[in-house]
């Protein structure tokens, strides 16, 4: 195992005294007797833009589920915010984005209405004051999707979507974004714009967690990699994964997956 970023770390290897965002330590978990990821440490810092990659099946959505409190560890310890993930309950301060598949179902409302719920949090279920609306609008604007506000989200794009749905979780003042594979199903063209929305919402201090299969968009635009298959092969600056070995190990094969994006 190549665990390059131990639990008291930042990602450029300099102690670091600000409360994490997630803190995993010696992690395992399994579903079933088997273990699914195994002896997982990590630290994710605010700010810091990381993304998980990994073959199929080697844990990621797992591992994601582990950081936000949504599966409890074997052994080990799952902290979010500085609390026990599993006790974590200040959903504001995170913003999910599934994957297209999963978000596909009817949703009959407008694109403003999706973003209006991510002041939900705030308001409780009362209505919204100006200052509330205001925010939302900025959402909207900040992802680009002002024109299409009152569109219904069925109607949408697969990237359009999920603009909408990060506006929601802008919406709610999230500090950490996570988005499962947000690419899935949008257009090539709007996969950079996509990704140019991420950087720019990270420089804005934002603190981006991403699985992604996508290789090239990866070493691209995330400034840390967290390469798994059960265990952890490579963690560290995306500018050194793609000469490390972690990957053709933790894929099992030397070709060339690092192509660039799609
Ligand atoms: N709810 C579950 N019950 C039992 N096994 C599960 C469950 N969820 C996932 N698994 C198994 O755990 C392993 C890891 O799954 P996981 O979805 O975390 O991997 P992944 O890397 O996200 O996969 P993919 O890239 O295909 O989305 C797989 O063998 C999967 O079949």
């Amino acid at each position: 195992m190549n665990t390059q970023n131990p639990a008291n770390t930042t990602s450029s290897g300099t102690a670091s005294s600000t409360e994490s965002v997630i803190e995993l330590s010696g992690v395992d978990f399994g579903y079933t007797s088997s273990p699914v990821v195994e002896d997982i440490s990590l630290r994710i810092d605010p700010g810091e833009y990381a993304a998980v990659v990994g073959p199929n099946g080697s844990g990621k959505s797992t591992l994601m589920k582990l950081m936000l409190g949504l599966l409890r560890p074997d052994e080990g310890s799952a902290r979010l915010f500085g609390e026990p993930s599993h006790q974590f309950d200040d959903g504001s301060r995170i913003g999910y984005v599934a994957q297209h598949a999963s978000a596909s179902k009817e949703m009959p409302i407008t694109v403003r209405e999706v973003v209006k719920m991510g002041r939900f949090p705030h308001v409780g279920f009362g209505r919204l004051a100006s200052e509330d609306w205001n925010i939302v609008d900025r959402a909207l604007d900040t992802v680009g999707m002002t024109a299409f506000a009152n569109r219904r989200v069925t109607q949408l794009s697969g990237g359009q979507r999920q603009r909408a749905f990060i506006a929601r979780a802008l919406a709610s003042e999230a500090d950490l974004l996570v988005l499962d594979e947000p690419t899935v199903g949008v257009d090539i063209e709007s996969v950079e714009a996509f990704y140019d929305l991420l950087d720019s919402l990270n420089q804005d201090d934002i603190t981006v967690l991403l699985i992604e299969h996508d290789l090239g968009a990866v070493t691209e635009h995330a400034e840390r990699v967290i390469c798994l298959n059960r265990e952890i092969y490579f963690d560290g600056p995306a500018s050194e994964f793609a000469e490390s070995d972690a990957l053709a190990r933790a894929f099992g094969t030397t070709a060339n997956l690092l192509g660039g994006s799609r």
